[in-house]
């Protein structure tokens, strides 16, 4: 599903959340949203589920805005932090109204992932730990196999383990049915190779949009005599760098080719800290 977002803003009192965001998430790829505490992104995603109404400017889903449109939240699912199902409801009776509701739901999924997770289908919602209420949330968004699945930061409590089996079936079930993915969370480098475009919010407003093949290409590492080093990067804008017993290695924005017709040693930085460099400072 193609979506549009046009000059979108949303403002608590003086708080702008959004200010004037316009893209085209044209295509189903696993979408990277990103950006620091209280950058909008949870805002954006509210305004997609047709859960808030934007103050200005508008998303459009296949041209028709999510606001109070059945037909259209019939084909998103957002999973957030916590707080995504009714505390008093038994953990099979949240299940059977996400079938209800989702015209895509995979029960056969379902039931796999509850074995995976060690779910009881009889426990209240109230009494899950705050790792199990995300599991649940995990199953129900994959399961729901909506063509827009959003997860906003969905692993409170979870441990590592139990978040790598989220990651290795959200890949799995991905890569039998490609659907659009949007996926927002502080634990960059555990997800980063997932990424297939990224997008980073910072004060409500879009500083980047980008393949992530592409984001590869825009950093590199340079090595070398400090002083050689030193020379090549004071003009350049460096991510960081390090000494040792001589030699200097600097993280550098911009491309690869610079450093070698400079005769230096230069390679790929791993993506994730390029993102974890962008959200921190770009724009800033
Ligand atoms: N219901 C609300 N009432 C008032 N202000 C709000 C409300 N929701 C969000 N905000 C404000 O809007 C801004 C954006 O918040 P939002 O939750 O969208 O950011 P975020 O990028 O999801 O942050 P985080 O990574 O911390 O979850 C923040 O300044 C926040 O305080």
């Amino acid at each position: 599903m193609k979506i549009e977002v046009n000059n979108l803003s949303k403002s608590y009192k003086s708080t702008k959340a959004l200010d004037h965001v316009s893209f085209t998430l044209s295509e189903p790829k696993i979408y990277g949203l990103l950006g620091r505490n209280g950058a909008g992104k949870t805002t954006f995603m509210e305004i997609l589920s047709g859960h808030i109404l934007a103050s200005d400017g508008e998303i459009l889903i296949d041209g028709e805005n999510p606001f109070d449109n059945q037909r259209l939240t019939e084909s998103i699912c957002l999973i957030k932090e916590g707080d995504n199902f009714k505390r008093d409801l038994k953990v099979k009776n949240v299940l059977r109204i996400y079938a209800y509701f989702y015209p895509t739901w995979d029960q056969e999924l379902a039931d796999e992932l509850i074995k995976e997770y060690n779910l009881n289908l009889n426990a209240k919602v109230k009494a899950l730990s705050k790792g199990m209420a995300s599991a649940l949330g995990i199953i129900v968004g994959l399961a729901s196999k909506a063509p827009i699945t959003i997860f906003d930061e969905p692993y409170i409590g979870l441990d590592a383990a139990a978040r790598k089996k989220f990651y290795d079936i959200l890949l799995e079930e991905y890569e039998a049915e490609k659907r659009t993915i949007i996926f927002s969370t502080h634990l960059i480098d555990e997800v980063s190779l997932m990424f297939e475009e990224v997008l980073i919010l910072q004060d409500g407003k879009l500083i980047m949009q980008e393949e992530a093949d592409t984001l590869r290409d825009q950093a590199y590492a340079v090595s070398g005599q400090v002083e050689d080093v030193e020379q090549f990067i004071a003009d350049k804008e460096v991510i960081q760098s390090k000494q040792l017993a001589g030699m200097m290695t600097a993280y550098v924005y911009g491309h690869i080719e610079q450093a070698t017709s400079a005769g230096l040693t230069a390679e790929g930085i791993p993506i994730q800290e390029l993102m974890i460099y962008l959200t921190e400072t770009k724009g800033a």
